[in-house]
């Protein structure tokens, strides 16, 4: 006998929106039992689509979807919509190599109205598809569920300034789910005023009493409901932020209580201005452990559903994240002009110690990436040193904020930027692959590439010291898994470190982590080894003696090769007039999807043994000059 009786009967909406009303919340618990299975084998965000599991059944229940558009911000939240939309027995493949998207993603499914990944953006892509709508004529509802968190990011709010505008014809309806959690506990002070509201608008408990009264005299609940239909701010008053947009706000309603969600989604659909529905639910909800700390189970690694994630008590190599966030401590200790920002990243950017030790230097600016780097100059200005730590996808929120406020003015704000190159499951919308190609053109900027863990504590304290803006880029996970010995030493600013001298052809080129895979490389073909350590100032003169001294250089980064750093070497090269074959190795000019880093790193070619055979395939139609030189060149 199934353990899931009632989804094994449901492959789409329709068949879910054919069970009867009283049905659903046991279709709910077997999402969320479905959903903890699942996941704890192949790992993913498991606390977010727990609790927006009875959103996802009534919203599919009571809106005619795919023909209406339901947006997922963030998308982290909606394993529930892709098991009730077809994808159950593909969640077996979620987040692999070649599997289901950790996201909603329209090539995916046609019920995947929008993709998203990257907070913030529901509400503006609703909005434009309702406008959309309206032009035609058409009559479609659409829906964004965006969390507290994702409330906090700037685009939210100016959608919402936007959406306000719209009085009639614009079916958006905007359902804030609130847990009052991001990935950290929810902070600053659109959280506060959310619980204020939460805490004094006994919305859903009047409308409970009210039904209890009016429920056993026939036909008065009925009719007390239509004129819920007509008047939304009648029993709820209006509420301080949605009210300053001139938007209906309803709300707040049990986010658990499926009775109540699809008899509100039903009365909300009988208008057609935008409206926002305030839910109330619980992250992690209905698994005890995530329930208990939500922040664990945000994003896991499979764990046996009966124990809990346990950490392993082993001891073992830090990652680069955790030599930032030892770096970060060492550094405040010495210097109290170190001020530390992320913007919604604690435990993934390392800074949960050093939030303990030092809470006045110390800020989680919530969803808010432009803010966190113009917080940073405006700290610099006054004689700070802010230290923004930011995964590269997160950066490209705010490269006008880089440019223009920080390295326009020159400011000394350090840019520790984690997840640089590709991450792995979470795929094309995290992968840290357009930093450098950002970041290279923007005059003041120096580019920091370590190679390995000791590396990026060098280098970090080489950015700190410098008194302008700095990057250092250091990927997911661990490296060669070298000891950290350095302490407070920097190096020299723009200087490469040559790792190996050879009597081959081939000079490589090693930016960051690439290095060491090309080090296999050289020593097989006894090649030179340049660790760049800097993508900008590039050291001219290394690369210029090793072009001089090889007949081939052989560039490798792990960002885009459009505009990247190998990008940079041609034009060094080209502008002394060298011209050496240079072949670059990195992330081609498509979206990279998911896997493991080490499936990508195969399938793009970027391991030892594909470019050594390609190196040697190239040197093979390189014919040798008889007096010494090259005629290929
Ligand atoms: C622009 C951007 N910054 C940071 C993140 C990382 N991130 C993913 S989910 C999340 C928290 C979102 O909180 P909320 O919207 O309340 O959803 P919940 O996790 O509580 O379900 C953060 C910070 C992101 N995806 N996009
Ligand atoms: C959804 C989201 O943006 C984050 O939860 C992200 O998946 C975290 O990535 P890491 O696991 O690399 O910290
Ligand atoms: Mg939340």
């Amino acid at each position: 006998m199934s353990n899931y009786p009632l989804l094994d009967t449901i492959n789409s909406p329709e068949d879910l929106r054919r069970l009867p009303e009283d049905e659903l919340p046991e279709v709910a618990e077997e999402l969320r039992g479905f959903m903890v299975e699942s996941v704890s084998k192949t790992g993913g965000h498991l606390s977010s689509s727990l609790g927006a599991t009875e959103l996802a059944v009534a919203i599919h229940y009571v809106f005619d979807t795919p023909r209406d558009r339901i947006i997922w911000d963030v998308g982290h939240q909606a394993y529930a919509h892709k098991i009730l939309t077809g994808r159950r027995e593909q969640m077996a493949t979620l987040r692999r190599h070649h599997g289901l998207s950790g996201f909603p993603k329209r090539n995916e499914s046609e019920y995947d109205a929008f993709g998203t990944a990257h907070s913030s953006t529901s509400i503006s892509a609703a909005l434009g598809m309702a406008v959309a709508d309206k032009l035609k004529g058409d009559d479609r509802w659409h829906v964004a569920v965006i969390g507290d968190g994702a409330l906090t990011g700037g685009m939210a709010i100016e959608a919402l300034n936007d959406a306000g505008v719209y009085k009639k014809d614009v079916r958006l309806l905007i359902i804030l789910n609130d847990n009052d959690c991001s990935i950290s506990p929810a902070v600053g002070a659109l959280s506060g005023h959310l619980a204020k509201i939460v805490s004094t608008r006994a919305f859903n408990g009047a409308r409970e009493l009210s039904k209890k009264v009016l429920k056993p005299v026939p036909g008065l609940w009925e009719v007390a409901k239509r004129m819920e239909k007509q008047a939304i701010n009648f029993v709820s008053p209006p509420s301080g932020i949605f009210s300053s947009f001139d938007i209906n706000y309803y709300g707040p309603v049990d986010g658990h209580n499926l009775e109540e969600l699809v008899d509100i989604l039903r009365n909300l659909k009988a208008h057609d201005c935008p409206i926002v529905l305030h839910v109330t639910t619980k992250k992690g909800k209905g698994y005890a452990p995530a329930e208990a700390d939500p922040t664990t189970y945000h994003g896991v690694s499979p764990f046996d559903p009966a124990v809990g994630i346990v950490p392993s008590g082993k001891p073992s190599k830090p990652t680069f994240t955790q030599v930032f966030g030892r770096w970060i401590c060492d550094t405040a200790a010495r210097d109290e002009r170190l001020y530390g920002i992320t913007p919604a990243m604690r435990e993934g950017s390392g800074l949960v110690e050093f939030e303990k030790k030092f809470p006045d230097r110390y800020r989680d600016v919530a969803i808010a990436e432009q803010h966190a780097v113009t917080y940073a100059a405006g700290l610099a200005c006054e004689g700070m040193k802010p230290v923004v730590a930011i995964y590269s996808t997160f950066l490209q929120r705010a490269i006008d904020q880089v440019i223009h406020d920080v390295a326009l003015q020159n400011l000394p704000v350090v840019f520790a930027v984690d997840r640089a190159g590709l991450v792995g499951a979470d795929g094309a919308t995290h992968h840290g692959a357009f930093d450098v190609a950002l970041l290279r053109p923007i005059p003041n900027m120096t580019i920091m590439t370590p190679s390995d863990e000791n590396e990026c504590r060098l280098l970090l304290n080489t950015a700190f010291a410098m008194d302008t803006p700095t990057v250092v880029r250091y990927p997911r996970g661990k490296g060669t898994g070298v000891e950290v010995t350095a302490d407070a030493e920097t190096v020299e600013v723009g200087k490469a470190r040559v790792l190996r001298r050879g009597k081959g052809r081939v000079a490589f080129v090693g930016f960051g982590p690439m290095t060491h895979m090309l080090a296999e490389v050289a020593e097989h073909l006894d090649g030179t080894l340049l660790d760049m350590r800097f993508v900008k100032p590039l050291d001219r003169e290394a690369l210029l003696e090793a072009a001089e001294e090889h007949d081939l250089v052989v560039v490798a980064e792990d960002s885009a090769l459009e505009g990247g750093a190998g990008s940079a070497v041609l034009e060094v090269l080209v502008e002394a007039g060298v011209t050496v074959p240079v072949m670059r190795f990195g992330l081609p000019d498509r979206f990279i999807e998911q896997g493991t880093q080490a499936e990508l790193h195969e399938e793009l070619g970027l391991t030892a043994a594909a470019v050594e055979e390609k190196v040697k395939a190239r040197l093979a139609t390189m014919k040798k000059s008889p007096f010494g030189g090259l005629f290929g060149r």
